[in-house]
């Protein structure tokens, strides 16, 4: 029926309900659980969870080695809740920010072997819809009937996984001509995911030939350092060089892509900052958060530059895993064009670690 939604869209709507705080119902071959983000769970509704049965506090390995407690799921861990349990005990399990203040927060008691699909499941929406990646799961026989009293999403985990995967089609929406300090011959293109996910820009700049190598830079945003001016990265005066190149050149393309915080989104980034002044370098914020050093999928920057028409780039990067991922998705690296700019005393430990932990050239 072409009026019901497509897997693609209850993804969609499920991320945004659990963003809001709303329970979903994961529907899976060995049963149904009703689900809710650890981040955001209130009082009300963690009492109303644990009167349909146990509560399981699903996170990552991640989060679990910090916690130094088992995970038995490959790259999750499920926690049964005890049922004195306060969503304070739970927010404080799956979040960093007390750690230094209360590091015993167990005993924990890891749940092992059964099916562990609707909580790995959660998991991804959780990192998808940018909170912190932990939720809590109730399995019980009435969550259908709940979603069908209450009208929550039911996300069929099966059939939905392949779809969590898969990069949304993306669509050149708009493009118009702005004029920029760099190059009077500016152009932005509005590139929107057909999943309900957040817009990712292109600032053309001159006429680039389709037939040759592009000057191109793929620049995850960074609120922080590319509006605010802050010294804790390079990123604003990279993002600056990189216009001020191709404006010299006569021609380039930048990819502004909708990546916080290496894809943890703005809150997480946040955390990971609030982790840095306790003395955790950046990759192991992102650890103690549950996430992995890097979110980003850059299929988005090689599937937007093939939508415009590019084949071949002129990379501006330091960070060799952006070339990789680029000749992966079929778009060849001619050259790396290195983009030095914008070291200061703040970020000097941050660069360093990137060139010891993520291979940075710098
Ligand atoms: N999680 C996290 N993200 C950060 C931190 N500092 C900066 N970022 C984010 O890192 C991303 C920087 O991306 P890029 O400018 O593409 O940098 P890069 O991957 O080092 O590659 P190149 O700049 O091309 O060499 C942006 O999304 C920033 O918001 C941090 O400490 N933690
Ligand atoms: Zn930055």
């Amino acid at each position: 029926m072409s009026l019901a939604p497509s897997l693609p869209e209850l993804i969609a709507r499920a991320r945004a309900d659990l963003r809001m705080g709303v329970p979903i119902v994961l529907r899976s071959a060995t049963g149904t659980s009703v689900a809710i983000a650890a981040e955001n769970l209130s009082n009300d509704r963690l009492i109303s969870l644990a009167s349909l049965g146990d509560v399981v506090l699903a996170i990552t390995a991640r989060r679990a080695e910090t916690l130094k407690a088992p995970a038995y799921d490959n790259n999750i861990a499920r926690f049964e809740v005890p049922k004195s349990a306060t969503k304070e005990w739970i927010q404080a399990v799956a979040s960093p920010e007390g750690d230094l203040a209360t590091p015993m927060k167990g005993p924990f008691v890891s749940q092992r072997g059964g099916c562990a699909e609707r909580h790995r499941a959660a998991i991804k929406l959780t990192k998808s819809a940018r909170l912190l990646p932990a939720a809590i799961l109730v399995d019980t026989s009435e969550a259908l009937d709940l979603a069908a009293a209450h009208g929550l999403t039911i996300v069929p985990v099966e059939d939905a996984s392949p779809y969590m995967a898969l990069l949304a089609p993306l669509h050149d929406i708009i493009h118009a001509r702005v004029p920029l300090a760099a190059s009077e011959a500016g152009r932005v293109h509005v590139f929107r995911p057909d999943d309900g996910g957040e817009e990712h820009f292109a600032i053309e700049i001159g006429k680039p030939d389709r037939d040759a190598p592009v000057l191109a830079r793929l620049h995850s945003a960074c609120f922080t350092g590319d509006l605010f001016g802050s010294l804790k990265c390079d990123c604003g005066p990279q993002l600056h060089a990189a216009l001020t190149h191709m404006g010299t050149n006569g021609s380039g393309v930048l990819l502004y892509l909708n990546q916080e915080g290496r894809g943890i989104g703005h809150a997480n980034k946040m955390r990971a900052y609030a982790l840095q002044d306790q003395g955790y370098d950046t990759v192991e914020a992102n650890h103690r958060l549950g996430f992995e050093d890097d979110e980003r999928d850059f299929r988005i920057g090689a599937a937007i530059l093939k939508e415009m028409g590019f084949h071949s780039v002129n990379l501006m990067t330091n960070n060799p895993a952006k070339i990789a991922r680029m000749q992966e998705q079929g778009i060849v690296v001619v050259h790396r064009v290195p983009l030095e700019v914008g070291k200061n005393s703040h970020n000097s430990a941050y660069l360093a670690t990137k060139a010891k932990k993520s291979g940075h050239l710098l």
